[in-house]
C-alpha cells in the first residue's frame, strides 16, 4: 500500500481514497468493499444474520490481506478499533492518514443518505458520543490528521500530496 485512510463514517475515506489513488496512479481499495466480496454479502447482512463479532474477524482477514496489496486503502469507520487491527496499523510502515471531521459535518453530508443507517439512528448526540470513544485510537494509529470540514475533496488529496511529499 501506498497510504492507508482511517477516520469516522463520512469521513470521505471512499470519496478521497479513490481521488488520491487516481492522482498516485494506482489501485483503490475500500476495505468495506473487500469484506462484502469475501462473504458474499452485503454488510448490513452480514451484522444481521452473522453478527457484529464474525463482521469484525471479517474485517480483520481483509485488512491482512489488503495490507499485501499495491494501492490507496481506505479503512472501515471501526477498522483501528479493535486491537489486532490497532496493532498492525500502528505497525505498518504505509503512511497512515486520519480524515477527520465534526458531527455537525458528518449529519450534514449523510443527510440524505439511506446506506447508512447508524448515521440516522445516531443522531447528532449518538455521533458526538461515538466518534468521542474512537478519536483516540484514530489519532494514536494515524501519522498525520486533515481536518475535512471546510475542505473539497480534491483539496482534500491536495492536503494529503504535499504531507506525503514533505515525508518522503
Ligand atoms: N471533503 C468533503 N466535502 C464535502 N462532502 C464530502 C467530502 N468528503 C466526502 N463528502 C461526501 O460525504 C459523503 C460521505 O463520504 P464517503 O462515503 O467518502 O465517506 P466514508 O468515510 O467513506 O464513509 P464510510 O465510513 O461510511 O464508508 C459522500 O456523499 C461524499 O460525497
Ligand atoms: O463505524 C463502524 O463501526 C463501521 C463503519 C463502516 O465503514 C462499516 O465497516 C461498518 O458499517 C462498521
Ligand atoms: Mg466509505
Amino acid at each position: 500500500m501506498k497510504a492507508i485512510l482511517v477516520g469516522f463514517m463520512g469521513s470521505g475515506k471512499t470519496t478521497v481514497g479513490n481521488l488520491l489513488a487516481k492522482k498516485l496512479k494506482t489501485p483503490y481499495h475500500d476495505l468495506d468493499d473487500v469484506i462484502v466480496e469475501m462473504a458474499g454479502k452485503s454488510i448490513q447482512q452480514i451484522f444481521e444474520e452473522s453478527g457484529e463479532m464474525a463482521f469484525r474477524q471479517l474485517e480483520h482477514e481483509a485488512l491482512i490481506q489488503s495490507l499485501d496489496q499495491e494501492g490507496v486503502l481506505g479503512t472501515g469507520g471501526g477498522t483501528p478499533i479493535q486491537d489486532m487491527n490497532f496493532e498492525l496499523l500502528q505497525n505498518t510502515k504505509v503512511p497512515v492518514i486520519l480524515l477527520d471531521v465534526l458531527p455537525e459535518t458528518i449529519m450534514e453530508r449523510l443527510r440524505d443518505d439511506t446506506g447508512r443507517p447508524l448515521a440516522q439512528e445516531l443522531g447528532l448526540t449518538g455521533l458526538v458520543t461515538l466518534k468521542s470513544e474512537r478519536d483516540e485510537r484514530y489519532e494514536q494509529v494515524s501519522d498525520f490528521r486533515i481536518a475535512t470540514d471546510d475542505l473539497k475533496p480534491t483539496e482534500v488529496v491536495e492536503a494529503i500530496s504535499r504531507k506525503l511529499f514533505v515525508n518522503q
